[in-house]
């Protein structure tokens, strides 16, 4: 039976984008990037894996959104998996997916949601922050938690280091729940 076919939606490094690349036995296959803008690096690395990219832009989300669900539905996609991803999914496209967009955050959310979440956390002092995997809604980061893992800022952290960790555990966490999630479809 063939695989679940899913797209990464990314707009950053791509670094999470790798992660699930060069995930063994993962339970989906990725069938396509979205980038929000051309983002050269996240570009590269889908060129790297074969994956086919769809960049694109339109004056208004919900023309927007019509096109890339189209795209979406011509390539067989069932599932959609948020990943540094700077837009806000409007009605359009969560009427389409719903229940089947997730996204990864780098804070215990709903502490410092948004963007800089990592900056927010280090600026607040507090002594642990962490990521956390979710379903998207309409809200920003408000969606129903999946699972979340803690990351403790420790005292001579920079902004940097702290980053790194997060990702760390980014890396591992974002294929794993989407295993445990699609392995049960
Ligand atoms: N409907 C949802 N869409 C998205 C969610 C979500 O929870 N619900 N998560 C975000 C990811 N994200 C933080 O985790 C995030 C991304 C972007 C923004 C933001 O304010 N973007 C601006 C600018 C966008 C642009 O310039 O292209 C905006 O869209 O107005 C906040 C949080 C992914 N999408
Ligand atoms: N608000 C969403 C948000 O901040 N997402 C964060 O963007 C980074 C993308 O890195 P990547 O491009 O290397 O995967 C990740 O750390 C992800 O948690």
């Amino acid at each position: 039976m063939s695989k679940l076919k899913a797209a990464v939606f990314a707009s950053g490094t791509g670094s999470n984008f790798e992660a699930i690349m060069e995930t063994k036995h993962l339970a989906c296959e990725i069938a396509l990037l979205v980038c929000d803008k051309a983002g050269a690096s996240v570009i590269a690395k889908a060129e790297k894996y074969g994956v086919p990219t769809f960049v694109f832009d339109a004056p208004d989300k919900a023309t927007y959104e019509k096109v890339i669900i189209d795209k979406l539905e011509e390539s067989g996609i069932s599932w959609i998996f948020l990943a540094g991803y700077m837009r806000i999914a409007g009605p359009t496209l969560l009427r389409s997916y719903e229940g089947r967009i997730l996204n990864i955050h780098p804070s215990l959310l709903p502490a410092f949601p948004g963007v800089d979440a990592i900056g927010q956390a280090f600026r607040a002092g507090v002594g642990t922050t962490g990521v956390t995997v979710h379903y998207i809604d309409e809200g920003i980061d408000t969606g129903p938690i999946i699972v979340q893992e803690k990351v403790t800022i420790l005292k001579d952290d920079t902004e940097e280091s702290l980053k790194k960790r997060i990702q760390q555990v980014e890396h591992q966490l974002y294929p794993k729940v989407i295993n445990q999630l699609l392995q049960s479809k």
